[in-house]
């Protein structure tokens, strides 16, 4: 069976891997994230996605490289993730009271023949009116500083967003539907050849 290799530091990317039982090894990349601005979202991430993924494969002769990134579209203009608090007030006082979108790519390479995968999907997400007080509280919690858009869908912003459109783990950053679709490409089916015996109960 083929290795599977997360070229992630995202907790979260980790987290939804293995709520679909999985098995795999986690090696972060730390490729420079620069983008040209001029390019659209979805090339954005998936390029991004694309570069840490390669990354990653040329460390192994064999094992398939998983690899994601994410970020906020608001007004064509995108929000990654925060460089202070006041970013994350910036953004956040930006994206309160109205809808927005969320792109992930994902690209999934094989390290042998270096064959790649990569493609994205888009979330709406409407976030509820946030009064001042409420951006600061949510900042002290520190949950904004280290995800695009200043918030986390899965945490305390939980509590803030009102309604998504599309796939709720994209937002949080691996669209799993589509990691699976991708994954098919390589001749892998999740339920037929990856489903780890300790995560069936
Ligand atoms: C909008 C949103 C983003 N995020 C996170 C997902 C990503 O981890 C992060 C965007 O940053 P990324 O650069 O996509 O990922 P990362 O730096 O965390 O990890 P790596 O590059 O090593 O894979 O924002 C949430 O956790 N919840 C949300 O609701």
């Amino acid at each position: 069976m083929e290795k599977i290799i997360l070229a992630s530091s995202s907790p979260r990317r980790r987290e939804i891997l293995e709520l679909i039982g999985i098995s795999f090894l986690v090696h972060p990349s730390d490729v420079d994230e620069s983008y040209n601005e001029s390019n659209s979202p979805e090339d954005i991430v998936k390029q991004l996605a694309t570069r840490k993924a390669m990354d990653i494969a040329s460390y192994y002769q064999e094992g398939i490289i998983i690899g994601a990134d994410t970020i906020v579209v608001l007004d064509g203009q995108i929000l990654g993730k925060p460089k202070d608090e006041e970013d994350a007030f910036q953004m956040l006082n930006r994206l309160q009271g109205r809808s927005h979108q969320v792109f992930s790519g994902v690209a999934v390479v094989d390290a042998k023949t270096r064959e790649v995968k990569a493609s994205y999907q888009m979330t709406k997400v409407y976030m509820d009116p946030l009064s001042e007080e409420e951006i600061r509280l949510y900042i002290a919690t520190k949950e904004p500083m280290d995800k695009a858009g200043s918030y986390g869908i899965q945490g305390f912003g939980a509590i803030f967003i009102e309604k998504i459109e599309g796939d709720y783990f994209n937002v949080v950053g691996l669209p799993v539907a589509l990691l699976s679709t991708l994954l098919k490409d390589f001749g892998i089916q999740i339920l037929k050849d990856m489903i780890h015996p300790k995560s069936i109960v």
